[in-house]
């Protein structure tokens, strides 16, 4: 399914391979991600999900293949277009990636000053908004230093929804939170695709926040470097034949047969 051609298609990756000078980590790997959909990039630890993040984000050319954002082919556009075409996009990185330096409200502000021809007092209302979208109304003036993880990850978001873009990147999202606050990040990014229409793609290891927030997804597999299953979390949690796929998705499932073949 995900591999079919759709209209509703906003992004779609084809025949993509990614190396780092010889070093191949992913081959022939093809997804779409449908638009408003919350999509999982799945695998095992070191099969490439960040570098597969990196290439539809703009941060490394792949080594082959097409990105298609929109059905416009991302790496094939010069500098400037790619660049336009790369204010759809919000990123968060695993640490929120705060300029520490700046107050929170300075770092939500800063693609407002650099991107749009906004002023001082427009870009203040803009701010205060993402700022209590994410629930952090009161933080703008705390340095990311004082903030916890959590904070740090909601800053984050606000800086990334800066531009109101419409494809959302997480990744790692939940990486060292705690179980509330990470239930906290699930359900405002199923907000955002509910309230804002906004299309997500998530690189995470948290099962149990995938089964939850994904409708889609793609399975990476280290050994054969390619994708070996497409289809939500869930769909794949059940219905998945693949043993490396069984294995992973076994963690996660107290009394499983897996587990107790472990155990
Ligand atoms: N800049 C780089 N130069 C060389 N190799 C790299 C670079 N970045 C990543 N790699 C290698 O590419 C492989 C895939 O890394 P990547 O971070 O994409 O995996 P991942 O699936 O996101 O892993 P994890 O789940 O552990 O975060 C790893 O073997 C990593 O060592």
């Amino acid at each position: 399914m995900a591999q079919d051609q759709k209209d509703d298609d906003r992004l779609r990756v084809d025949g993509l391979r990614l190396a780092f000078g010889e070093r191949v980590i992913q081959r022939d790997l093809g997804f779409s991600v449908r638009n408003g959909s919350i999509f999982a990039v799945m695998g095992g630890s070191g099969c490439g999900k960040s570098t597969v993040l990196k290439a539809m984000v703009g941060l490394l050319r792949p080594a082959a293949g097409t990105v298609l954002v929109d059905d416009e082919d991302y790496w094939s556009a010069d500098d400037a277009r790619r660049s336009e075409i790369g204010r759809r996009f919000g990123v968060l990185f695993q640490n929120g990636a705060l300029w520490s330096s700046m107050t929170v409200a300075e770092n939500v502000a800063l693609p407002l000053q650099m991107f749009t021809s906004l002023d001082a007092a427009s870009i203040d209302t803009l701010v205060r908004l993402k700022l209590s979208l994410v629930g952090m109304g009161a933080a703008g003036q705390r340095m990311p230093s004082e903030l916890s993880g959590g904070m740090r990850k909601r800053a984050g978001l606000a800086r990334a929804l800066a531009l109101d873009p419409g494809i959302l990147f997480f990744d790692e999202p939940s990486a060292g939170l705690d179980p509330i606050t990470s239930k906290r990040l699930d359900d405002l990014i199923l907000e955002l695709r509910d309230g804002l229409g906004a299309t997500v793609v998530i690189v995470s290891h948290e099962l149990p926040s995938l089964f939850t927030i994904c409708d889609d997804g793609v399975f990476l597999d280290a050994e054969t470097r390619t994708a070996i299953a497409h289809g939500s979390p869930r769909d794949l949690r059940d219905h998945c034949d693949h043993p490396t796929v069984r294995a992973f998705m076994a963690r996660e499932r107290p009394g499983s047969t897996d587990q107790k073949e472990k155990a």
